[in-house]
């Protein structure tokens, strides 16, 4: 086996490799029906990943979730109970399985029997439908970013909301009838676990349900062909559901596990029962009363496919709140706050004048985004692109860029030949006459950047302008933001470490609302390397020798915390404290040791006077 994970590293045309297999447009399910009896290098996973699929690591399988009876949850006298149990089961374990509910068994038989057929229709009837930037069949959807690529392919739509949800006709038509019935099922349930879910934590019942936690709802079909070598890949790597909760069905092969403890405990598929588990959503608007969990699926080792059907919830409304973070009914003296409210997109509201600001403030080019006239000189050098594209399907990209164009003030006789320009470094010259209702999401992206660098903006906001684009496209569109930088700042922001890296002199990390860190990529990377592990580091040294930065003034003192002495430390506690110099040539602290008791010779800085830094030493 060592042999094979060094491959993982090593430097065969991985790229080609992948691309090859994006083109046969048949997935893992190609892959499988081929024959081959070893899998190509880009699926196998990292040596730390391994580690814990040999038979001898903990998976564990004498636990099972929770399962939880909700044939009385009507009763009076049972209710209660039922409620304490998924209360405690979304708590202890983030996962549980409902039974004698309200789904006939035929409903889910004939779901699943569905996407199983859809999947293993021949592979040119499927290759229609297969597409990695907007289309409902794929496999392996970041492959060209993820370390590895994994067992599994998938079929998936969007069901509400309706703006956002698929066309009926959209639906491949061996599918359409059944997913449509099972997101009403799987709606109707899921509505009923959340008052569940409510009532457990004290909220009134309606109260997920009016935050519209069940209104946005991806459906997806996961199918884990036969793998033949399925301790070298994963079906599913790990990972967290990111909205307010998951409903799974699958049919009777095993594969799912999840993270409880130290342990991967093997969920056993109970025939007729609905697996349910909390999503990262949920957990913080619970302020951590519910637990999104870790959870992957293995490689299928079975002849038979194994197929699950997942529909993740998420808010819908998420941007007329836009923001989100702990319920204030469930934070208080005794239980503070255990997320901050997120705040990217109000951030960037607040900025561009959208959101008005309650407190704080913020320059941009000398103006107070807390003044009207501030604001309004700001509105005049300022280039936005949205997160969510405010396009028009009637017109045209053409049309589009001339009304944005006149809008931003532009003196008409130059409009026309400022958006053929535009168009042009957008690569949307030809699509540029049609209308926008025909655009792909990259395409709508694309104009959507163009829209925002119109007329020679100072500051540009590019609000995730890559989401959702392909690898190719991205590149081109990483071109023109680059070559956009010069004379303008330009904010992006963006999930994708790899952009952040590629695109920008200075990266802040946001984290749970709040801005954690800023710094050029190399001086982050310094600083935080020693979690990323010994290929991450590989690369910074590589990037400090290009970047030949080796004049960094760096340094330790032993300092000494005022206060400690004691007869058994005469002499106090000491840290030694780590500076560095920041991007600005300031000095600033880094990090420190473990408290020791200073040495009786020992010579060390006394921080008496220096209340900030025997904080941060004491913190
Ligand atoms: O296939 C499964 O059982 C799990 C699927 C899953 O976790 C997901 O799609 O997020
Ligand atoms: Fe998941």
């Amino acid at each position: 086996m060592a042999a094979t994970t060094t491959d993982v590293t090593s430097s065969y045309d991985r790229i080609k490799d992948i691309q090859e297999f994006d083109h046969t447009k048949n997935g893992v399910k190609g892959l499988k029906d081929s024959g081959i009896t070893s899998i190509p290098k880009f699926f196998i996973q990292p040596p730390e990943i391994l580690s814990t699929l040999s038979p001898t690591s903990q998976s564990n399988t004498s636990n099972n979730i929770p399962v939880i009876d909700l044939e009385n949850i009507n009763s009076q006298a049972h209710r209660p109970k039922i409620v304490e149990q998924i209360k405690e089961a979304a708590r202890e374990w983030g996962f549980f399985q409902v039974i004698n509910h309200e789904i006939p068994i035929s409903v889910m038989e004939e779901t699943i029997q569905a996407f199983i057929s859809f999947h293993e229709q021949p592979g040119e009837v499927k290759a229609k439908y297969y597409s990695r930037e907007n289309g409902s069949y794929s496999s392996n959807i970041d492959v060209y970013h993820a370390k590895a690529a994994t067992w599994h392919d998938y079929l998936k739509f969007w069901m509400a909301p309706e703006e956002q949800a698929v066309k009926v006709e959209d639906i491949p038509e061996i599918v359409r009838k059944e997913a449509i019935a099972w997101d009403g099922f799987a709606k109707k349930l899921a509505e009923d676990v959340m008052e569940l879910l409510c009532e457990g934590i004290g909220l009134e019942s309606s109260r997920f349900k009016e935050l519209s936690c069940s209104g946005n709802r991806l459906l997806v079909g996961n199918y884990y062909p036969y793998c033949p070598q399925p301790n070298l890949t994963l079906g599913l790597a790990p990972h967290t559901d990111a909205g307010t909760i998951t409903v799974l069905i699958s049919n009777q092969v095993s594969g799912l596990q999840i993270k409880h403890g130290e342990d991967w405990v093997d969920v056993k598929p109970l025939p007729g029962a609905v697996i349910f588990n909390i999503a990262d959503l949920l957990q913080i608007i619970s302020n951590g009363e519910y637990n999104s969990v870790q959870h992957r699926v293995r490689a299928n080792s079975c002849e038979e496919a194994r197929i699950s059907i997942t529909e993740f919830f998420n808010l819908s409304k998420w941007k007329e709140y836009g923001s989100f973070g702990p319920l204030p009914e469930l934070v208080s003296a005794e239980k503070p706050a255990l997320y901050l409210v997120f705040a990217k997109t109000t951030s960037i509201n607040c900025l561009t004048g959208i959101t008005p600001v309650t407190s704080g403030d913020a320059l941009i080019d000398g103006n107070s985004i807390r003044s009207s006239v501030g604001m309004s000189n700001i509105r005049r050098i300022i280039g936005v692109c949205p997160q969510f594209d405010i396009l028009w399907n009637a017109l045209s990209g053409h049309e589009h860029l001339e009304l944005f164009a006149s809008i931003r003030g532009l003196p008409p006789a130059t409009i026309k030949l400022v958006v053929e320009k535009s168009l042009a470094e957008v690569k949307l010259t030809e699509a540029g006459k049609v209308r926008a209702g025909s655009y792909s999401g990259g395409m709508r992206r694309r104009l959507s950047v163009a829209a925002a660098l119109l007329g020679d903006p100072k500051l540009v906001i590019l609000d995730e302008p890559t989401t959702g684009m392909d690898p190719i496209t991205r590149r081109h569109v990483w071109d023109i933001i680059e070559n956009a930088k010069k004379g303008r700042a330009i904010v992006l922001t963006t999930h994708s470490m790899e952009e952040a890296d590629v695109l920008s002199d200075r990266i802040g990390i946001m984290a749970k609302g709040s801005l954690r860190c800023i710094g050029t990529s190399i001086r982050l990377k310094s600083r935080f390397a020693s979690k990323c592990g010994a290929e991450r580091r590989e690369h910074i040294f590589s990037d400090f020798r290009t970047h030949n930065i080796w004049s960094i003034t760096s340094g330790a003192r032993f300092v000494t915390i005022p206060g400690t002495e004691s007869g058994e430390n005469p002499r106090g506690i000491m840290v030694e404290v780590y500076w560095e110099q920041d991007d600005y040539g300031a000095l600033c602290i880094s990090g420190h040791s473990a408290e020791i008791p200073v040495p009786p010779k020992m010579a060390s800085i006394d921080l008496k006077s220096n209340t900030k830094i025997s904080n941060f030493v004491k913190g």
